[in-house]
């Protein structure tokens, strides 16, 4: 049995009048028990929503979200603190600085992450062994924390309620390269010897190749293509993986994409949400919205023209018919 199996999972927000914006469309993925599953896409594709979704901080319009066997989407995400499953999924955002008290110290920072009253002085300093950080820090406030030594408090927290499953939302987006490379070096060892599973979200996909087994890569609310991360980013399935792959930092530049991204609010019912900015576009793209299916592997795509994809060199000009 998976850690965790989200099935069919959507949200929408109301945007005024009766529009609805589709942030999260049909998502279904699982996560086993110490693997980490990367989920990646541009702004608003949709992966803060599914990281709030799953850790209970936004209720879901529909789908399951079975943790340890048990459907813990129907919970209010009111009720959900003082259910069991709460302490067993761990939470670090992005910008710990923020996420964080400034009115306590480190160490009363870490304590919320246990959810009871008082928590244990020894157990504190325990946790923010594990998360890299020095003891004398612990009596800091986080204005008098360096960014690194925040993201670190913000992890020992997240530690305190020794969690089985982490969510990390763009851990080290804002710190500098150095800084961040540690604590991805912390996260992952933190893993390994936990046996923690990860849902890591992040727009890097440098970041995603080194902290990921498997990664979901989302555009505009859904998936586009799921798989193995090695395997998915050297033979890219679907077209926006490849632009995605194109546009990432150290490729050479004039692969960007052309075209507009459809809006996510009412966006339309049968057409691929990709067709507006896609090399590959045909008049099925627009008549049917490509399934979610399986590939050889464990790949799972959502392209009418994926076998074609895979079959070209990865440097290859992808044309249109
Ligand atoms: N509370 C909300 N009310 C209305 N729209 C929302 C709300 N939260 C998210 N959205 C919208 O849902 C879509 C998905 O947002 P989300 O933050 O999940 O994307 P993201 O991929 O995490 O983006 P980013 O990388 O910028 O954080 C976006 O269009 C966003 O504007």
């Amino acid at each position: 049995m998976p850690l965790l199996e989200v099935e069919q999972l959507s949200k929408k927000f109301p945007v005024g009048g009766r529009r609805m914006l589709h942030a999260v469309d049909d998502v279904s993925f699982e996560v086993d028990a110490g693997e980490s599953l990367g989920l990646v896409g541009e702004s608003g594709s949709g992966k803060s929503t599914i990281a709030r979704l799953v850790s209970k901080l936004v209720d879901a319009d529909s789908g399951a979200i079975r943790f340890e066997g048990r459907d813990i989407g129907p919970i209010p995400p009111r009720r959900f603190a003082g259910d069991p499953a709460r302490r067993k999924i761990g939470l670090v955002f992005q910008n710990a600085g923020d996420a964080l008290n400034p009115a306590f110290n480190a160490a009363r920072n870490i304590a919320i992450g246990a959810g009871t009253g008082n928590v244990d002085a020894a157990r504190i300093a325990a946790k923010a062994a594990e998360a890299g950080l020095a003891r004398e820090l612990l009596d800091r406030r986080p204005h008098q924390l360096s960014g690194g030594q925040q993201a670190r408090v913000g992890i020992a927290r997240a530690l305190m309620s020794e969690p089985s499953l982490l969510i990390l939302d763009e851990p080290t987006a804002a710190l500098d390269v150095s800084v961040q490379a540690a604590v991805l070096k912390l996260i992952d060892a933190l893993r390994r010897e936990k046996d923690l599973a990860l849902i890591f979200v992040s727009h890097d996909l440098e970041v995603i190749r080194l902290m990921c087994n498997r990664v979901m890569v989302l555009y505009l609310g859904r998936v586009a293509e799921y798989g193995p991360v090695a395997d998915l980013l050297e033979r890219p399935a679907h077209p926006y993986t490849r632009a995605l792959i194109a546009a990432s930092p150290g490729k050479p530049a004039g692969a960007a994409l052309q075209g507009e991204p459809l809006s996510p609010i009412s966006p339309p019912g049968n057409a691929c949400l990709f067709h507006s900015r896609c090399p590959l576009a045909i008049e099925r793209c627009l008549a049917e919205r490509p399934a979610l299916r399986d590939m050889p592997s464990g790949r799972r795509v959502a392209c009418h023209r994926a076998e074609e994809t895979t079959a070209a060199a990865p440097s290859s000009g992808l044309r249109a018919d």
